[in-house]
Order: C-alpha cells, then structure tokens, then sequence
C-alpha cells in the first residue's frame, strides 16, 4: 500500500483529496496545525498537528511515516487577506513550503503534489489560460505561491525532487456524500457567501465590481468541483510513481462564470432570489481567470465530472442545509 501525506488534509481541498486517496487504496496521513482547518474534516487516517513552518515537527512526521507522496496544500490562501498582510502569506506559504521540501529531501522523499494556482497567472494575457501563459501575480497570495514554484524548480534540478504542480482555478463545491464540505473562518469565498444570502434571512450578497471587462461587467471565475480536483490528485499521485521530473498542469474546466451568473444559479438552486448588494472591486482581483486544461486530460487522464455551476452549487447547498 502506498502512503501519501496530505499537509492541510483538515483544510476544505485537503479533506476531500484525503477521501479520494483513501478510495483508491492509499494509506493516508493529515499534517495539519488547525489554523484553518478542522479535527472533525480527518477522517481517514491519523492527523499529526504540526506547523510546517515547524522544522522538528516535519521531520518527525515524515520519520514516522516515510511517505511515497506528499501531497501539500497546508497555506493561507485569502488574495484579500494577502493583499493586507503580505508577511503572513511570504512566511506560511514560501517559508513553510521550503521547510517542508529541505526535510523531505533530507530523509529521501523525493516526490510532491503540490497545490498552487491560477492567481499565479496574474491578470492573463489570452484566455482560456494554458500552462505555458506567463506567471506574473498581481497579489502577495500569487507571488507566495509564484515563489514556491521556482523553489519546486531549483530544488527538482538541484537535487532531483519530483513533482506534480497543479495550478488549480476556483475550487468548488462539496463532497456528494456530505462527508466533507467548504469551511472556512471567516468565510470570503462567492459561492458559500451567495449560498448564505439565500438561505439565512437578514444576510445580504455584494457583488464585488460591477465594471469589469467581462459579458455583464462582473468578474469571471472558472469553477471545478472539488471532488473533480481530489480526483485529480490521486492520477497526479499515480504519475509521480512512474514518471519523474516536474510536470506542471492547469486545473479547471474551460468555461468561465461571471459573479452574476453565479447569483442566478444559487437563486435556481435554493429556489429563492437572493438580496444583492453591489460593491467595488476587491483589490488584487483579475477580471476574469479561465483555463486550459487539455494536458491534465492528455496526460493524467482527468476530466471534470461534477464541475457544472448547478452542480456545484447543488453540493455546498446540500453541504449547507445539513450543518444548519
Ligand atoms: N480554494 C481554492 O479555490 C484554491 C484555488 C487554488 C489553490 N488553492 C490552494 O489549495 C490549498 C488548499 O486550499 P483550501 O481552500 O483547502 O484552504 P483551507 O484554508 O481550507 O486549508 C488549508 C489547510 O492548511 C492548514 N495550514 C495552514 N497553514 C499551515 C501550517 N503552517 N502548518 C500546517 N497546516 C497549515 C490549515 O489549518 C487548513 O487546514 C492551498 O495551498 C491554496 O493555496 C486553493
Ligand atoms: O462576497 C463576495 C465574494 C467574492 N466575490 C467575487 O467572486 C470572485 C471569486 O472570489 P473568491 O470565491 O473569493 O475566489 P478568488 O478570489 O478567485 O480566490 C480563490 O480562487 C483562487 C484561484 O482563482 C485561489 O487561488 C484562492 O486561494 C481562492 O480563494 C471574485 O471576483 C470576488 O471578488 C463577490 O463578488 N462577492
């Protein structure tokens, strides 16, 4: 049996992949400090509480389990927050991330899964976004994760370590079997948000910029099921036990949302028309992120299953309704 451990496995995207390892017969451990995620998310295997900023701490656990695989997503990833408080992200995200791959290469785990994004792209050139569209963030969050990039790079070609870097678009959704769902503290993601205007009375959506460049002026997203995205980490775990070197893919669906076509499917789904209030733009926001993702189909064999905007708003709502 092959072991993976999923840094931010008590997280919203960590949760689910953990899940999707652990149906597909991997042994699963969660290296998680609880900053933002959950005890009760860890379900299918141990949970080791530790920073990864924390150098004994990693490499204890990675003693201990002597994984295959490391699958990181342990970060903060608000662009607002990130906007603000730049230190917090350069040190979690870059910082934590090279203490984590200094450790696995010390002990011979030579093989990583890492969880980065679109917001590395920065505001895109040409739409849809492939993989070899220039990386140039236009936020702190974007430039941590810009920064652990070149690191996976640098230490790949230095020291032989092996990844899958997956450059996800807007994860979304929650898992079908209500096992696990998006939670965050505080909550600034659109979809739970719009959920919550529906569904809580006296709670009011803003819709963040009405004055994009976009088909109805507000900013498109391309949103993948996080349940697609778990899968494709298990066929980018399968790679790296075959294939060494760096590969590099886009995660997201090719069709882009807008904020109000957003709106309109919560009010389908909920059966109500949700109060809507209209805001600025929210700094370090691009106007529209769509990808192409055509190599993680070539090449890993993923394709979005449950990635439709009313399917995704179907499973947060049903998420929602059952923690009411
Ligand atoms: N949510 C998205 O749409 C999205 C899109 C692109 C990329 N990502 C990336 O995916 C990853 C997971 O995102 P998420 O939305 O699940 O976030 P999340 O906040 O739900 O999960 C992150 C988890 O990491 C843990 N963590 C944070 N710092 C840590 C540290 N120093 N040591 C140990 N654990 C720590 C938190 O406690 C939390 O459980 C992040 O790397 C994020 O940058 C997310
Ligand atoms: O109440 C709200 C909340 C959000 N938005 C807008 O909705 C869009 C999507 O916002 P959000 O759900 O916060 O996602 P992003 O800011 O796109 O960031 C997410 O998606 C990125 C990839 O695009 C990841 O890297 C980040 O970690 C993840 O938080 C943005 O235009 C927001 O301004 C609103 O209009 N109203």
């Amino acid at each position: 049996m092959k072991t993976v451990l999923v840094t931010g496995g008590a997280g919203y995207i960590g949760s689910h992949c953990c899940k999707a390892f652990a149906e597909s017969g991997w042994s699963v451990i969660a290296y998680d400090n609880l900053s933002r995620g959950w005890r009760d998310a860890v379900k299918w295997g141990p949970l080791v509480e530790g920073d990864i900023c924390d150098v004994a701490a990693v490499a204890a656990a990675l003693h201990q389990y002597r994984p295959d695989v490391v699958a990181h997503f342990a970060a903060y990833a608000y662009v607002g927050e990130s906007v603000e408080r730049p230190e917090l992200y350069y040190r979690n995200n870059s910082f934590g991330t090279l203490v984590l791959l200094e450790e696995m290469l010390k002990i011979g785990v030579d093989k990583l899964i890492l969880s980065s994004t679109c917001a590395s792209y920065g505001v895109p050139v040409r739409s849809p976004i492939d993989e070899t569209h220039p990386q140039s963030p236009i936020n702190p969050y974007g430039w941590s994760k810009f920064i652990v990039e070149r690191m996976v790079d640098n230490l790949s070609d230095a020291h032989g370590l092996n990844a899958v870097v997956l450059r996800y678009f807007n994860a979304a959704g929650c898992d079908p079997d209500g096992e696990v769902g998006e939670r965050h503290e505080p909550e600034t993601h659109v979809i739970p948000l719009a959920i919550e205007a529906a569904v809580r009375s006296g709670r009011i959506f803003t819709i963040n910029g009405t004055d994009f460049d976009t088909r109805d002026g507000t900013a498109v997203r391309d949103y993948v099921h996080v349940t697609d995205l778990a899968r494709a980490h298990v066929l980018a775990g399968e790679k790296l036990l075959r294939d060494p070197g760096v590969h590099v893919y886009n995660l997201g669906t090719g069709t882009g949302t807008t904020v109000n076509e957003l709106v309109d499917a919560v009010s389908r789904a909920s059966g109500k028309r949700l109060p809507v209030a209209y805001g600025p733009r929210r700094a370090g926001d691009p106007p529209a992120l769509v990808a192409a993702a055509g190599k993680a189909t070539r090449e890993l064999g993923w394709m979005p299953e449950q990635s439709g905007i009313d399917r995704i708003v179907e499973t947060a709502l049903a998420w929602y309704r059952r923690r009411l």
